[in-house]
């Protein structure tokens, strides 16, 4: 086993996410300690104003070390990492056109943690055909192991949500032999979660977020916007199918002409209606949806997903794991399997003709 340290700073550019994870690349040894760098606004800032940079842009190098000196100054707090997964922050998402675009060099962090790194996680499997994303399913498929194993799970399939910026939706089956084989995992991105109504809330009120979903429980859904919303023919795609943070543009426009309160209970609305669409590509009605991510501390959000969706709706904490800490224990564990040259993705998670180990590996005192 190999005790790895994962970071993932998600497409909410809230912050920097770190977490202690014990794995040998399968099976799930233990959770260790985690923390959280929020972005201050200064560099808040310059990360919005790089959305959709890529990496020929001149701004992208000072960006770049922006993003390596604030997972740098994290690793400090975890000096037991034998290895970091470091996923950068996504700046460009367009797997059919220009690739996958993650600021943050691994070679310079490795340099600056003095522990080897693996990353650029997504380019490998976009290079074969592959979406580039989510590649959090095989690890989701590795907690559901681990909490049947502890008895918090029955042995059947499970459907994970994580609600970051944008939504993605795993289906597993824990009694599968591994994440890669026919009929493990199903998985693809639902629509936009959190991204536009932390893009609302700084707009119209300052704020980085909805807290609790007040607002949006404060407000009406204007249901003829959302059910324009749900038209888009991307909801009739069947998986695997990833999105890019800001794709869902027309959605902040249509809502522009709205209340606060009732633009904020509309987004909550869409994206409640994109996962319940979402349902039906996968393979099978899952017995509950276990939510991460940030998603689930918006109050608005779980009610309407708890009214959207067939079957019970619970965070994951419900089953002992960290909804918080997911995607960061989740690139810890990529990170393991890269390093043992196991895959990290496949036809049903990224949609890639064939699984693969994508990745880089830095190593301190290399120069690549
Ligand atoms: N207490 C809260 N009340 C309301 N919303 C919250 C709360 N806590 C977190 N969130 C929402 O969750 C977001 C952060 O979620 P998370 O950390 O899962 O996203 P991410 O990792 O940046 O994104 P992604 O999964 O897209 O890569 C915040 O930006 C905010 O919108
Ligand atoms: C390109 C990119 O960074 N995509 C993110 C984003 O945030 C959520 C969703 O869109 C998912 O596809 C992915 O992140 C998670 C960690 C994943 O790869 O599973």
């Amino acid at each position: 086993m190999i005790r790895a340290l994962g970071m993932m700073s998600g497409t909410s550019l809230d912050g920097v996410d770190a977490a202690m994870i014990e794995t040998d690349g399968v099976r799930i040894g233990g959770f260790g300690d985690s923390a959280f760098r929020a972005f201050g606004d200064n560099e808040s800032a310059v990360l919005h104003a790089g959305l959709g940079l890529w990496p020929d842009a001149p701004e992208v190098a000072e960006l770049a070390q922006l993003v390596q000196a604030a997972h740098s100054d994290l690793a400090r707090q975890f000096p037991d990492a034998q290895l970091i997964g470091f996923h950068g922050q996504t700046l460009a998402h367009d797997p059919r056109g220009r690739g996958t675009h993650q600021a943050g060099d691994g070679a310079a962090l490795a340099r600056m943690t003095d522990r080897p790194v693996v990353w650029d996680f997504r380019s490998e499997d976009v290079r074969q055909g592959g979406e580039g994303a989510p590649l959090v399913p095989f690890f989701h498929w590795a907690c559901a192991n681990w909490a049947v194993g502890q008895g918090r799970l029955p042995a059947a399939p499970v459907a994970f949500l994580n609600l970051g910026g944008v939504g993605n939706i795993s289906w597993v089956d824990p009694t599968a032999p591994a994440p890669e084989t026919a009929g493990a995992c199903v998985a693809f991105d639902t629509g936009p979660a959190n991204a536009p109504l932390n893009d609302l809330m700084r707009r119209r009120r300052r704020q980085s977020r909805d807290e609790g979903g007040a607002l949006a429980a404060s407000g009406t859904a204007d249901q003829d916007i959302v059910a324009a919303f749900l038209d888009d023919p991307w909801f009739r795609r069947p998986a695997p199918k990833s999105l890019d943070r800001d794709q869902f543009a027309g959605l902040t426009r249509a809502v522009a002409p709205l209340s606060d309160s009732d633009a904020a209970a509309t987004m909550v609305s869409a994206l409640a209606g994109s996962v319940a669409a979402g349902m039906a590509w996968l393979p099978a009605m899952p017995a509950q949806v276990l939510i991460c991510g940030g998603g689930r501390h918006n109050a608005a959000i779980m009610d309407a997903l708890a009214a959207a969706l067939p079957v019970p709706v619970r965070p994951v904490e419900a089953i002992g794991l960290n909804g918080d800490m997911l995607e960061a224990q989740a690139f810890g564990w990529l990170a393991v399997r890269v390093l043992r040259g196991l895959p990290i993705s496949g036809p049903m998670t990224t949609g890639v003709p064939a699984p693969v180990c994508g990745g880089r590996i830095s190593h301190p005192r290399s120069r690549d």
